[in-house]
């Protein structure tokens, strides 16, 4: 895998404000696969890991002419009733054809699943025919081909089943396994560090005074990357000392290929974070248009993307989704994406200001998109709250209980 280079997050000379949809962009055309290829994985253990390669079938599916229900196996059409056949002996069972050939203007018992029997191609559905005295009895006319699922009509021998970088699901493992499938090549598991900063923040179950709040975000970005199928290095907590700073970014620049840290980015006399990077790193500190979120840091230290996220959890769960979670998937072998949004009617009131992106914590009741109470960047509540978020772009907006907005589940980010 190519290195990633040291100053691929740099902002062009003069720049100093950075629209989404341009920061999006770049983080895109910057980032590449970083990580190597397990070879042979069996299906078993593929779910949730991303294809190395394209997957090709190695046969048809399905492999031969069969029966889609139980009934009757004949040559069709059917276009003159009533239709009487002579029904002849045996039968075609799944697992078990009927070798021979069915001889003209007879018709043969099957089950669903069953080989087609040569010298037929069509099938009656039990439930429309009768048999008197050894014969099939038809009162309905019938296609060719009726009830037969033809060989080959939903995979042909050689297709692409699978597209390299696609993020593999059970149904896709469905696929996989009905051609043969049993191994696939995936891509090894972005290493993901997380790193929370801040005097003020104690690690959870630790003694706390007044002054001092508990590590919200290190458990929230830890379960997300978990959740989005990456290996979590929990890199744990610091305080705001450049020394114990750089030593949490050296061991995480070891043991993985993305940092993802928190708090510390904004020009703070204690913003340790952005100082460190820019001393022993590549830093580029972004002011994106979006909000909550301003202040976000990219850099490179030591060969390893860092991505230093605000340390109010509002700001840091929607910058983690919008830039972090396609930034992970390209990195991790698979498609950059852009979230499936659905545009709502809404069932809130908004008077939007002008020059920033907005994203609000909403969720969908009754075909409404209803957003938080409050959009204070350090309200947990409204994150849990939350089953995705309302984009609303740069431009001044006045929204009204009905005006469409788009509204982005947290599925579409890949949880
Ligand atoms: N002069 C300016 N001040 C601030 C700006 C600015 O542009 N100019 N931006 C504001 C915005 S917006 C945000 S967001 C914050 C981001 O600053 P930092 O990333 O440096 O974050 P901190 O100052 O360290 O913390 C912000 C806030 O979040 C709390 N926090 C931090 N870590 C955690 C954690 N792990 N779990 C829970 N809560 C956490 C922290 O206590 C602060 O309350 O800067 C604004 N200021
Ligand atoms: O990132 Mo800050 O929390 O926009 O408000």
């Amino acid at each position: 895998m190519n290195e990633l280079r040291n100053d691929c997050f740099a902002l062009p000379p003069g720049v100093n404000w950075t629209p989404v949809e341009e920061a999006l962009e770049r983080l895109r055309s910057r980032l590449h696969p970083v990580v190597g290829v397990d070879r042979a994985i069996p299906l078993a253990q593929a779910n949730g890991r991303i294809l190395a390669s394209d997957v090709f079938a190695p046969r048809a599916h399905p492999p031969s002419n069969n029966s889609a229900v139980d009934g009757y196996a004949l040559a069709g059409p059917v276009s003159r009733v009533p239709c009487i056949l002579p029904l002849i002996e045996g039968r075609s069972a799944a697992g078990e054809p009927y070798a021979e050939r069915v001889p003209e203007g007879h018709a043969i018992r099957i089950l669903t699943g069953a080989v087609i029997p040569a010298g037929t191609d069509t099938v009656v559905l039990e439930e429309d025919c009768e048999i008197r005295d050894g014969q099939l009895v038809l009162n309905g006319t019938l296609k060719a081909g009726a009830n037969a699922r033809k060989a080959g009509e939903d995979i042909k021998s050689q297709d692409r089943i699978l597209a390299a970088s696609t993020r593999l699901t059970p149904t896709q493992i469905s696929v996989l396994a009905s051609v043969g499938v049993a191994s696939v090549d995936v891509y090894q598991p972005l290493r993901v560090g997380v790193l929370s900063t801040g005097d003020e923040v104690k690690p959870v179950g630790s003694a706390v005074t007044d002054w001092q709040i508990y590590d919200a975000n290190r458990p929230m970005l830890g379960a997300l990357v978990s959740q989005l199928g990456y290996e979590l290095v929990d890199l744990g907590h610091v305080l705001d000392r450049a020394d114990d700073v750089k030593a949490a970014l050296d061991r995480g620049a070891k043991q993985c290929d993305l940092i993802l840290t928190s708090g510390g980015v904004s020009a703070g006399d204690e913003d340790h974070v952005s100082k460190t990077l820019k001393a022993h790193g590549e830093i580029s500190n972004w002011r994106i248009a979006i909000k909550p979120g301003r202040p976000l840091a990219l850099a490179m230290f030591q060969g390893t993307p860092v991505v230093g996220l605000p340390g109010n959890p509002v700001a840091a769960w929607v910058c983690a989704l919008r830039f972090g979670a396609p930034a992970m998937a390209l990195l991790a072998g698979g498609k950059w994406f852009e979230p499936q949004s659905y545009v709502l009617p809404a069932n809130f009131t908004k008077n939007k200001k002008p020059g920033r992106s907005e994203m609000l914590r909403a969720r969908v009741r009754e075909g409404q998109v209803e957003v938080f109470g409050s959009e204070g960047s350090g309200r947990v509540t409204g994150l849990a709250w939350s089953e995705g978020m309302v984009e609303l772009d740069e431009h001044a907006q006045q929204i009204e209980p009905g005006t469409p907005v788009r509204f982005i589940p947290y599925g579409s980010f890949g949880l």
